[in-house]
């Protein structure tokens, strides 16, 4: 049978999923995380990916950036089916095609704000696009702190230079994990401002892993997940109907574990 992802436009595609099955574990103790994901996630967009806790968001972000490998199934960034890559290939990948942002900010603490923002290219031997480094920069906002060191700067600056760091190296695609996790509302805001600045101003792709109905109203597209599956997706979401959408799945949830 062949599967449709659930995208039924033609834009481009950055990355996808396709009959992706993730299971951890053995006998008693299976966790079956992904159950037959198709998913297609446009080129320019933020897309959103959302579902009660344990549903399987932070595995499907995992497998599609090559963190982590699937079951059945394969994944593709752009062109490249990354299922069956070699490790070397796989580190590639994620070095040269794809940037990351995770709760944690992950910056170095020995390193200047410039220098964790630069440290990927470095490490790949390829020197910046000033137009483009300056660019990013002016978009973050960080002109006057690149050379302070992370304990100098606030969570929210922290986390402004970890996603300048993500789009530095111009990625095919940008994986942000639960990026306001750790930030006030009004930190939070500025990151995800930014997000959807690099998405409108540089045509950027960024997917987006989140609990948060606020962040997703910043979303083109919000992909919703509940037990391993693709139950349902938005376009052009408010939080409202983000939160409306969430409460529904939790009652599922709650009344399928009800049933004897
Ligand atoms: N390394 C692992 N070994 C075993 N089970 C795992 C592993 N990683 C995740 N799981 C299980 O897979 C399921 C999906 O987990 P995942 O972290 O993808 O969910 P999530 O939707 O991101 O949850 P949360 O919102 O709480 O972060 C959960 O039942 C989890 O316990």
């Amino acid at each position: 049978m062949t599967r449709t992802p659930t995208t039924a436009s033609t834009i481009p595609v950055a990355a996808r999923a396709t009959d992706v099955w993730k299971v951890y574990g053995a006998g008693e103790a299976q966790v079956v995380a992904l159950r037959g994901v198709d998913v297609a996630f446009e080129r320019g967009q933020l897309t959103a990916v959302m579902g009660p806790s344990g549903s399987g968001k932070s595995t499907l972000m995992h497998c599609l950036a090559g963190l982590d490998s699937v079951t059945r199934g394969h994944v593709q960034i752009g062109d490249t089916r990354v299922t069956g890559l070699s490790d070397a290939g796989l580190t590639r990948l994620r070095r040269d095609r794809i940037g990351f942002v995770f709760q944690q900010f992950n910056l170095l603490p020995t390193l200047t704000a410039e220098e964790n923002i630069l440290l990927p290219l470095a490490i790949a031997g390829r020197k910046p696009d000033k137009q483009w480094y300056e660019s990013v920069i002016a978009t973050v906002g960080l002109g006057d702190r690149l050379r302070h060191r992370p304990s100098q700067l606030s969570g929210g600056q922290q986390q402004r230079v970890a996603c300048a760091r993500a789009l530095v190296a111009r990625p095919q695609v940008v994986f942000a994990d639960e990026p306001t996790g750790n930030l006030d509302s009004r930190s939070g805001a500025e990151v995800l401002g930014f997000l959807r600045d690099s998405v409108r101003d540089f045509g950027q792709t960024i997917v987006l892993v989140t609990h948060d109905p606020n962040a997703a109203g910043y979303a083109d597209r919000v992909i919703f997940l509940a037990d391993g599956r693709i139950v349902d997706e938005m376009r052009q979401p408010t939080s409202d109907a983000v939160l409306d959408r969430l409460k529904g799945l939790d009652v599922q949830r709650t009344s399928a574990e009800a049933t004897p």
